[in-house]
């Protein structure tokens, strides 16, 4: 079964496109990472699974249930995790995560020792004297407690230190081992690339990229040549996908023949060159930082 489907999904707020045909299907059992930088469309994207706000076009479906009019049945199957976290200042964790469990109809309160105690909580402290990475945790065992099929966190990365977030990755994996399907967003690929199954990567409301981290990468260099001039219509003719170009340094990807590219550079006056393997942080920087076109976009629309 697919956890998440979105046909065409577009959203204004007013002028602004904050989410721009989005295609995108998340199958029960993955851990899928939604990547994009400030303002991407991130949490538009999530809100409207939840049904918090409505889609301008499109539909979506979360656990086979359509997304507007089965809500109340999508929210008893999900745990969610929003980006700014506001619960009552004077209940405890504890009491917080009581309360939850009586929300689901869950009527054994064991889970929550163990959930303490994996993400360094203190229930007894009352939520308004916890520090923020704290609310974050809390958040997150208000979210994992009734053992959900679909857990949704938007950014929940922000805020906890690294080996915080290595410990949360932990339990975040032992939740995905018992069976819940985990979608997160997050501004930094490096934070979730060891755990994730698949990435997205969202820019401007668009899905760009998806990629699957279980299979290897087809690998692509990353050359950049100091000349005093070059003809850029060679590297172009060659396969080289142009990022960045000056007046006597270009900087540009190849995924094709190294020797043909060795053939091509030996007709150059090269000043200075480096070729480096690139990674998928790197692909995507490229693409962030190069102002691609419509065209360019890879997959996902
Ligand atoms: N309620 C709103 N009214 C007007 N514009 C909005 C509203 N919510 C979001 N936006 C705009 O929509 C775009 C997408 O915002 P969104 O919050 O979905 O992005 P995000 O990727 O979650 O970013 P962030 O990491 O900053 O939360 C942004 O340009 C944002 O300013």
């Amino acid at each position: 079964m697919k956890a998440i489907e979105t046909v065409h999904l577009t959203k204004n707020y007013n002028e602004i496109l904050a989410l721009k045909n989005v295609n995108l299907t998340v199958d029960e059992g993955e851990i899928f990472g939604l990547i994009g930088p400030n303002g991407a469309g991130k949490s538009t994207f999530i809100k409207i699974l939840l049904n918090f706000i409505f889609p301008n076009i499109g539909h979506c479906k979360v656990l086979d249930l359509n997304c507007t009019k089965n809500s109340a049945e999508i929210k008893k199957q999900v745990g969610y995790v929003p980006d700014e976290i506001r619960y009552d200042p004077n209940a405890s964790a504890e009491e917080l995560l009581k309360t939850t469990l009586a929300f689901h109809h869950i009527k054994t309160e064991d889970a929550i020792d163990p959930l303490c105690e994996a993400l360094e909580i203190d229930k007894s402290i009352k939520f308004g004297e916890q520090s923020i990475d704290n609310e974050k945790k809390i958040a997150i065992a208000c979210a994992l407690i009734h053992e959900p099929r679909l857990l949704i966190l938007d950014e929940p990365m922000n805020g906890l230190d690294p080996l915080m977030q290595k410990r949360l990755f932990e339990v975040l994996k032992d939740a995905n081992e018992k069976g819940t399907t985990i979608f997160l967003s997050s501004q930094n690929l490096k934070e979730v690339q060891d755990y994730c199954t698949r990435v997205a990567f969202i820019k401007e409301g668009r899905i760009f990229k998806i990629e699957d981290l279980t299979k290897v990468r087809k690998k692509y260099m990353i050359i950049e040549i100091k000349a005093e001039s070059f003809d850029l219509r060679d590297l172009e003719i060659l396969g080289g996908r142009m990022l960045n170009v000056s007046e006597n340094m270009v900087k540009f990807s190849y995924d094709g023949d190294v020797e043909k590219l060795l053939k091509t550079l030996s007709m150059m006056t090269i000043k200075d060159i480096t070729i480096k393997n690139a990674s998928l942080e790197d692909e995507v920087l490229d693409y962030y930082e190069g102002g691609h076109s419509d065209d360019t976009l890879e997959i996902g629309i």
